[in-house]
């Protein structure tokens, strides 16, 4: 069967089902050690699947545990399935040019400028195209076909990932590959016509789920540098879709406010109540403790849509921050999907306009409107001076409205509670915070105060649980969005205070970078030089939004020829 959208429950296809009883069986066979399961769930198949089935099925097994021995099933490997990734080939971007002309003007220092070329220089090492053979054989591959140049995040991430993508585009910004970055966006445009919404990932087997939608701050902010009105033309259809997407359906949530007002809010919600394909055996063992099916199916949608979110996994979806089966994901009001939501409403509010269409334009800064009040009534919180999240703890009445409390807002701190900063300075500059910049200053002192700034960035939450999007990792987009927020909200001392956490964080990834060699998914916020870790996989190199995220920040604040840039 085929894979579709749109459903509460996405079909599997029987190459993904193949290459999961594969997974489990590699799992037995070579043990837990070093086993990466989405290894197996991205194998192309050399040969048909049913050849393939029939070999795998005639493998000699163990009469008591049904082990394949190693060597048998090394050989079956090497003989039936390409490698991992294989399909899709290294390619130059066509854009590439080792020393782009008026690149990062303000950096004067050369080691520094010298670094920033090198970050440049791994857009080639990061930069495929989709092989022919996944185009005339789609059934032989969990890849998906794309129709331009992709970028992949780097090491295990070798497909093309959705909000990874965003950072890309800015560092791909800063390096003057507009085509590159354009390629990006047809081919998230492409995956929305064809299923709906733009999956968290270019595979089948991410089908079931997006990931934060940031496609309209890829096209706004290519056009501003390009101005490029056909390419914002071809986009507003694709972004118009996606609204649909978030806002309908089982993403949408009605709650009324303390004061009777009914609001319209979005949640992350998979289509999905199974293990993820590409962490299957990890998932089974995860659930392995709960006492039913049913329980089983609940807490499998719950890791699909921390998934969607991002922020796989992290103790801002557990109501236990030590057991990742109390994930109650699909029954929280995320502050920062919101936040994606209003500038997505924004943004396409200023796209129609330039087209011409003042009834779409007008219709979009309504919708924004309404949802920037929304995001103040349900999140906002006076006396933390943040948005928080909001747990939908209650029974909703017949009527399927939530009722708000005080007390469901999570007091807990995240890094998430200050992205508001970002979509509401970067895109309006009639209202929110824009217009109030006494506001942005009491926020700022909200986050020095919060725990979350340390000497190498802004940890993910204050909480250690071992999570990869939890103390003491930070994030390259984490980063971006709160810096970003505050060095435009128009206010001296928050961009001061954004500066100096920019300069921190490009710090900690060039030491990082000079001890290892390579750019990483993520840092420890604790000390400069400290890569991250945690969560379910090995630390990530490569890496797509770190080296986006270093060449923004040197583009906006530039790095003067007296800075050290050592720790
Ligand atoms: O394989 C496990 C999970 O891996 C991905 O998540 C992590 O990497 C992504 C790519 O850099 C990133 O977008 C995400 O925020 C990370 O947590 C994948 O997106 C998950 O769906 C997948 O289950």
């Amino acid at each position: 069967c085929s894979v579709t959208a749109g459903t509460d429950s996405i079909p599997t296809t029987s190459l993904i089902s193949f290459l999961q009883s594969l997974q489990s069986a590699a799992l037995k066979t070579f043990g837990p050690t070093s086993f990466d399961p989405k290894l197996y769930i991205d194998l192309p198949l050399k040969h048909g699947l049913a050849a393939t089935q029939d070999a795998f099925s005639n493998l000699t097994r163990s009469p008591c545990d049904g082990e394949i021995p190693a060597p048998d099933l090394k050989a079956f490997l090497a003989l039936y399935f390409e490698d991992a990734g294989s399909d899709l080939i290294p390619a130059l971007p066509v854009d590439f040019v080792s020393e782009p002309e008026g690149f990062l003007p303000m950096v004067e220092n050369p080691i520094v400028k010298a670094w920033a070329l090198e970050v440049h220089s791994l857009w080639k090492n990061l930069s495929r195209r989709v092989s022919d053979d996944v185009k005339k054989h789609p059934e032989m591959h969990t890849l998906l076909p794309l129709p331009e140049p992709v970028v992949v995040p780097g090491s295990r991430f070798h497909e093309v990932y959705y909000w990874d993508s965003y950072w890309t585009i800015r560092g791909l910004l800063a390096s003057k590959m507009y085509d590159s970055a354009k390629a990006i966006v047809h081919n998230l445009i492409s995956l929305v016509d064809t299923y709906g919404h733009v999956l968290n990932g270019a595979r089948s087997y991410y089908s079931n789920r997006s990931q934060p939608p940031l496609l309209s701050s890829m096209v706004f902010d290519i056009y501003k540098r390009t101005g490029d009105l056909a390419f914002v033309k071809k986009a507003l259809p694709a972004l118009l879709k996606e609204h649909r997407f978030w806002n309908s359906g089982i993403h949408r949530v009605i709650i009324r406010d303390a004061h009777g007002h009914r609001h319209t809010l979005s949640r992350y919600y998979a289509m999905w109540n199974k293990p993820r394909p590409e962490s299957a055996t990890i998932d089974e063992e995860s659930a392995s403790k709960l006492p039913n099916d049913l329980e089983k199916e609940k807490f499998y949608r719950e890791l699909a849509s921390a998934a969607e979110s991002g922020w796989d996994f992290s103790s801002r979806w557990m109501s236990n921050s030590s057991d990742l089966t109390t994930l109650a994901t699909t029954s929280i009001l995320p502050v920062d999907l919101n936040a994606y939501i209003f500038k997505m409403e924004h943004d396409i509010s200023f796209f129609a306009e330039l087209l011409g269409d003042g009834f779409t334009s007008k219709k979009f800064m309504k919708a924004s409107i309404t949802l920037y009040a929304a995001m103040k009534s349900i999140f906002w919180n006076a006396k933390m001076e943040q948005w928080l999240d909001y747990w939908l703890i209650d029974e909703s009445d017949e009527e399927e409205v939530h009722q708000w409390k005080v007390e469901n807002q999570n007091h807990k701190i995240f890094a998430s509670n200050f992205i508001p900063v970002w979509t509401e300075t970067c895109s309006s500059d009639s209202f929110g915070l824009c217009a109030d910049r006494t506001n942005v200053n009491k926020i700022v002192k909200s986050l020095q105060r919060s725990g979350l700034v340390h000497d190498a960035g802004i940890a993910t939450s204050l909480s250690n649980t071992g999570e990869q999007w939890d103390f003491p990792n930070g994030w390259a987009p984490l980063q971006h969005m709160i810096v970003e927020g505050f060095a435009k909200s128009g206010s001296t001392k928050a961009r001061s205070v954004a500066e100096n956490i920019a300069i921190r964080w490009i710090k900690t990834n060039y030491a990082a970078y000079k001890s290892t060699g390579a750019m990483h998914e993520k840092y420890d916020v604790e000390a400069c030089g400290k890569i991250g870790g945690g969560g379910e996989y090995k630390p990530q190199t490569g890496f797509g939004w770190s080296n986006g995220v270093v060449l923004a920040f040197l583009e906006e604040f530039g790095w003067p020829r007296d800075r050290n840039i050592d720790c």
